[in-house]
């Protein structure tokens, strides 16, 4: 169990900035909440689409509901032409974040939000079409073909994999997307969420407050982690190789991406789910290297820091194992944690004042202007 980590310091810690019905973290008894529920009993027994329709309406729905937000889903897969077009225009060396962050942004342009009414429907339809977006752009640029943006997958994850691969997906690829769908869902007050949230303070459209979240979501200290996670893993042969330079790594203080928290101080309580699900990718694979590194350098950061793996370090290998391109990860945290930043906006709106904190200024004193003739 997760013990609140004791905060102070820069970088707005410990403070509470807000309020939220939406999750807990690293609050004693469970170490995350959607709404109550604990991620893990979600992550075990629900679908995505559950868990996006309980952030964003506000309960579990029924199978009735469910069925018919599935279905509503499927029918918003289809990308415009016109943000084809500007997909196959974006080179192939482009971030795939940058991409993302564009592809959000464009759509606000073609199907924007008039009304705040309309801010269910306009999720609704992002969280439909951004698989669509990262692979329509992938597949283009790096393979030459013009995808068909729809598939008959019953689920988000599922038809991701079916766009990324041109197939379908096997029944164990579909269950751990799901599950990782899940696991990145929703964060409380973390750096990509306030950032929606305080574009929302303004009044400001859904797609600013997605397209601004995406560009905060893509450093390498929050979700670009798990790609840094997978470069680094992915380096060594043998687990001896990878505790030898892990060490020399330490002893530059290099950070070490995919551990620690912000918030969470002993464990990370999504690290566990994942872990489990890459053992067992890490199986059906017949993987004798990427398991056993990653597993290294959890047992040595531990020993050495006292620090322990993230939600992002071992969805490094379990992508992998999938056969997820690497710079593909980081868009994939963004078709889920879409659910939370949109149930952040959607809160916001509906108790807002504009975010408008103080700073502390440490500049010089007020001085006497010099007319640029007399400088
Ligand atoms: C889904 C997510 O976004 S999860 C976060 C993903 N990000 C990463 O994995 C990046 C690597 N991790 C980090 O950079 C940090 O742990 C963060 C950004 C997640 C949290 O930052 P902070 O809250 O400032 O960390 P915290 O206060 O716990 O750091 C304590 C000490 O541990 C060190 N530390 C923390 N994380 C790491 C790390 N991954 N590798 C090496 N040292 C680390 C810090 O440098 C600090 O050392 P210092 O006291 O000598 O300066
Ligand atoms: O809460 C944080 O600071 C980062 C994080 O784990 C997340 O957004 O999932």
């Amino acid at each position: 169990m997760a013990e609140a980590k004791v905060l102070s310091g820069a970088g707005l810690r410990g403070q509470v900035a807000g309020q939220t019905a939406l999750s807990t973290v690293g609050q004693a008894g469970a170490g995350l909440t959607y709404r109550g529920y604990d991620v893990r009993d979600l992550a075990a027994g629900a679908e995505f689409e559950e868990v996006a329709y309980l952030l964003l309406y506000g309960d579990l729905p029924s199978a009735a509901q469910l069925a018919e937000y599935k279905g509503r889903l499927k029918t918003l897969r289809d990308l415009p032409q016109a943000l084809k077009e500007v997909l196959e225009r974006i080179p192939a060396d482009a971030h795939p974040m940058d991409v993302m962050r564009t592809g959000c942004s464009v759509l606000g342009t073609l199907e924007p939000e008039l009304t705040f009414e309309q801010q269910r429907d306009k999720t609704d339809r992002l969280l439909a079409l951004f698989p669509a977006v990262m692979c329509y752009w992938y597949r283009f640029t790096h393979h030459g073909v013009r995808i068909d943006c729809t598939s008959d997958e019953d689920t988000i994850g599922g038809h991701f994999l079916h766009l990324l691969h041109g197939k379908k997906p096997s029944e164990l690829h579909v269950k751990v997307m799901n599950v990782s769908l899940i696991l990145y869902a929703e964060h409380e007050f973390n750096a990509s969420t306030f950032t929606a949230r305080v574009c929302a303070s303004t009044l400001s459209d859904l797609y600013s407050c997605i397209t601004a979240a995406i560009g905060s979501l893509r450093g390498p200290l929050h979700g670009g982690a798990n790609e840094a996670a997978m470069e680094l893993i992915e380096r060594f042969q043998s687990p001896q190789e990878a505790v030898a330079e892990l060490l020399q790594m330490l002893e530059r203080k290099d950070k070490i991406m995919g551990f620690g928290h912000a918030i969470y101080k002993e464990s990370d309580p999504r690290n566990e789910v994942i872990k489990g699900w890459s053992k067992q990718l890490a199986d059906e694979v017949g993987d004798t290297v990427l398991y056993p590194v990653s597993e290294a350098i959890d047992k040595t950061m531990w020993e050495q820091k006292k620090l322990f793996p993230n939600a992002d370090f071992y969805h490094a290998s379990a992508y992998h194992f999938m056969g997820i391109p690497t710079k593909l990860f980081t868009p994939i945290f963004v078709c889920s944690r879409l659910t939370g930043w949109a149930a952040h906006v959607f809160e916001q709106r509906a108790n807002n004042r504009i975010i408008r904190p103080s700073a502390e200024y440490t500049g010089v004193e007020q001085r006497k202007f010099v007319p640029i003739e007399q400088r």
